[in-house]
């Protein structure tokens, strides 16, 4: 007889997901190989930036109070009495009207507390001598670069669970983070199952096709910030696909398969988390496409029986495989940015359910606008390649028209949602 399976609303999934605490692991890397990876402790600043006094110009430091009565008719001169570079320190105490002939990037010499920049000053040599002079006067700090002024010792500048993107790992140099705390990858265990799917380079032949999902979710789960573990396709074989997914439970943080999660005849895998004593969070999600996904866990491992259909097992991955993936790596905010956009045209289909439509969005006039990336059924592949968003058109609506408000889901934003349902 047909098991009934109970419908649940897709916040209450997430959540039954996100409330299986699965904890992230620290290790440490190379700043060389520390791009795109998550932050696992706060970023620190080491020292004060700059920690010492400088010239943010090429010129000439001197003491203010020697320029006090620099004016167009009455310059001023000062014997230039050293000359350096950035790197560089004067060891010269810069007395009444001297001055330091100084480099962008250079230390402030003693005694100096300004910095005159070579357009406005005249030099010249007299006996054999450098002197300067100048027709202005100049305060106290004008045009130097202070101890702290980027940034303050002990101060946190990143949070943990931050994507490292270029600026931070120009951070991570300045203080001298050459090992960056970052998150472990998770692994994630992968099969594809079903007697009907071929390899890539197999020639197609009736009621056969080249299996699609196993390398879409590699990537979903590489986007995510994961590590792939792929271990191949199933034929839908009960024993065949049991042991499979036994033995390679032992070898990862997380295992997904696609396909046979329905109630097919040869649709093993709810039969196979009943054999293996896992626990099944849900297997039926009031959504479209997805509504199949079932989610389990065992040795506190999480199992996400995606369906077969391409893109169910998509948005089915996006929903509930990525916030997982995302806390592993510390993110305070695992799901799916949530924004809102304006229809561009109209999605008249009825449904008492959710949608997730694939979508695309896109700034126009200045605004967030969207529109569906392709043909909305669970077994299309085609509209997923436009897809950098997921529309959400809620259940119990007669669909929407052109310029409606719709609530949408980024795939490729890396800010990410606290809790979006
Ligand atoms: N009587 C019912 N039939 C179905 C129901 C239902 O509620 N009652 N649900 C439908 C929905 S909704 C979906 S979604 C699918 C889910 O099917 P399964 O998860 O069991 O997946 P399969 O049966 O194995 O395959 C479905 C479909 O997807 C193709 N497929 C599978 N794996 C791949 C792959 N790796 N690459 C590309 N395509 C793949 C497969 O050939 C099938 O066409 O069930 C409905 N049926
Ligand atoms: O689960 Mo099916 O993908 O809803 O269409
Ligand atoms: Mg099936």
């Amino acid at each position: 007889m047909l098991e009934r399976r109970k419908t649940i609303p897709i916040g209450e999934a997430v959540q039954k997901i996100m409330e299986y605490q699965l904890h992230g692991v620290t290790e440490h890397v190379s700043i060389n190989e520390s791009f795109s990876r998550f932050l696992s402790e706060d970023l620190i600043a080491t020292s004060d930036v700059p920690h010492f006094d400088r010239a943010p110009y090429d010129g000439f430091a001197v003491r203010s109070i020697d320029t006090t009565e620099a004016s167009q008719s009455n310059p001023v001169e000062f014997e230039v009495v050293d000359h350096i570079g950035a790197g560089m320190v004067s060891k010269k105490v810069v007395g009444q009207n001297q001055a330091v002939r100084i480099m962008t990037g250079a230390m402030m010499p003693e005694g100096t507390d300004a910095v005159v920049m070579f357009e406005v000053a005249q030099d010249y040599e007299k006996d054999g001598k450098p002197f300067m002079s100048i027709k202005r006067s100049f305060k106290k700090g004008d045009n130097v670069s202070f101890i702290g002024e980027d940034a303050k010792e002990g101060e946190i500048l990143v949070k943990k669970g931050t994507v490292i993107n270029p600026g931070i790992q120009a951070m991570l140099a300045t203080f001298g983070y050459n090992d960056v705390p970052v998150a472990k990858k998770p692994l994630v265990g992968l099969f594809a199952t079903g007697t009907e799917l071929l390899e890539v380079y197999e020639e197609l032949v009736p009621g056969k096709i080249r299996n699609s999902n196993s390398h879409m979710i590699a990537a979903q789960i590489e986007r995510a910030g994961g590590n792939v573990h792929y271990f191949g396709k199933l034929p839908d074989e009960f024993d065949t696909c049991f042991e499979a997914v036994k033995n390679a439970l032992k070898e990862v943080d997380m295992l997904i398969t696609t396909g046979g999660v329905s109630v097919g005849d040869f649709d093993y895998l709810p039969a196979i988390y009943k054999k293996l004593g896992a626990e099944v969070f849900f297997n039926k999600v009031a959504m479209r496409p997805g509504s199949v996904t079932t989610v389990a866990q065992y040795n506190r491992k999480i199992l996400f029986g995606l369906s077969g259909n391409p893109s169910a097992c998509y948005v089915g991955f996006e929903l509930f495989a990525r916030p997982i993936i995302r806390r592993m790596l510390f993110s305070k905010k695992p799901h799916l940015r949530r924004e809102k956009a304006i229809l561009e045209v109209d999605f008249l289909k009825a449904n008492p359910f959710t949608r997730f439509v694939r979508s695309s969005v896109f700034i126009k006039d200045g605004r967030l606008k969207v529109a569906p990336s392709g043909l909305d059924k669970s077994n299309i592949i085609m509209s997923l390649s436009g897809a950098n968003s997921l529309t959400i058109l809620p259940g119990g609506t007669r669909g929407f028209t052109a310029g409606s408000e719709v609530e949408v889901l980024l795939l490729e934003d890396q800010t990410g949602s606290e809790w979006p349902w």
